[in-house]
């Protein structure tokens, strides 16, 4: 059974900015894709990473070899993206950015484009179902597949960005950081950024990353993910967190993800600490819901009973992520709106 403090996270509305589509499967839905396929032979435990058990960066990445090939058509990128959205919406989410690098699937017919047209089906479909959440989607540039697919994947953005008012808002960077360099990428990144696409980059989540942070930072993005060792204390800089608090950049930190991939010893440890004492924007959010087994309800649960913060305190911190998401100003006065509504029945 539920107790009174699971309900509190449940019920407290949350922003979720940081959810790879293909990391937030669930069981359930991993269940419905493998009886889909079951000549793959793929077993549940191949797509999850469980209670306590940790894995290297480099086996975390496999895990996603894993779903993609779960993952190969239409028709499973329409009930995968429905089931996520639907499942943040049961666990209090009033905002989502999903992201997803679109993929090309030889055997299936998929093409990019289509796989973009899918993610944007899914949306306005839990839309028209009232399903109680606003969506919004990052198209995402694996890091892995360089410069030119890189440009490539901004143009399809941008077209996407005109074309679905107002649904694709950014672009995000992500893939295994310990492959290619951020330096080829810039020109991607540039275009985006002067075509009017929001930046959510990847940045600082393994360690000896200070050149390309630094240059990335230059852009500037409007947000960070992870940031793990930007600042001094773990191998950073200084003149590195100078160059994000001037520009006042949101960092989207994933607790259980950064300690189940190893990046980060312990939740104690986490850089959430480091960034919310200064008071720097500093959003909680999920990575992979699906392959770390977890929820943003737990994460703020996580962040709070360890880092001692009050149910005031959470609640700010929902709150302040408003300020942070990639939709207009008035999208933040609506979701404003809806968390003072919310606020009596939450603190009951
Ligand atoms: C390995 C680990 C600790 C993962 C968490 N940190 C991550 N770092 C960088 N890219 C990621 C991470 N998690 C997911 N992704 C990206 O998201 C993809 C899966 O979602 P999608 O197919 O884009 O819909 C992965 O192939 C990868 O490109
Ligand atoms: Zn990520």
């Amino acid at each position: 059974m539920d107790n009174e403090a699971d309900v509190f996270y449940r019920e407290l509305p949350k922003v979720e900015l940081h959810a790879h589509l293909n990391g937030s499967v669930s069981c359930h839905t991993i269940e419905k894709l493998i009886s889909r396929k079951p000549h793959l032979n793929i077993e549940h435990g191949m797509t999850a990473i469980g209670k306590g058990q940790r894995r290297t960066l480099e086996e975390c990445f496999q895990v996603f070899k894993v779903i993609h090939q779960l993952v190969d058509s239409e028709e499973d990128i329409l009930m995968v993206a429905t089931d996520v959205i639907r499942e943040f919406a049961a666990d209090g989410v009033k905002y989502l950015e999903l992201r997803s690098t679109p993929r090309e699937e030889k055997n299936t017919g998929l093409t990019k484009k289509r796989y973009v047209e899918t993610v944007i089906k899914a949306i306005k479909q839990c839309k028209s179902e009232g399903v109680d959440i606003e969506v919004r989607f990052l198209v995402a540039i694996d890091r892995r597949n360089g410069t030119e697919v890189a440009m490539e994947t901004v143009k399809l953005a941008e077209e996407f960005m005109l074309s679905t008012d107002g649904l694709v808002v950014g672009l995000d960077l992500s893939g295994d950081p310990t492959v290619g360099h951020g330096k080829d990428l810039l020109p991607a990144l540039q275009r985006a950024k002067n075509c009017g696409l929001k930046l959510s980059l990847h940045l600082s989540e393994v360690p000896s990353q200070l050149e390309e942070s630094d240059l990335l930072l230059n852009l500037p993005p409007d947000r960070i993910g992870h940031g793990t060792f930007l600042h001094p204390e773990v191998g950073g800089s200084q003149s590195l967190v100078d160059k994000v608090v001037m520009n006042n950049i949101p960092l989207e930190l994933c607790l259980t993800s950064n300690v189940k991939g190893q990046t980060v010893p312990c939740y104690s440890k986490h850089h959430f600490k480091y960034w919310y004492q200064k008071g720097h924007p500093s959003i909680i959010c999920t990575d992979d819901k699906g392959v770390f087994s977890t929820d943003l309800s737990q994460e703020y649960q996580l962040a709070a009973s360890t880092f001692g913060l009050s149910r005031e305190d959470v609640w700010k911190l929902s709150l302040q992520a408003i300020d942070c998401i990639f939709a207009p100003d008035t999208v933040k006065q609506q979701l404003k709106l809806k968390w003072a509504a919310i606020k009596p029945q939450v603190f009951k």
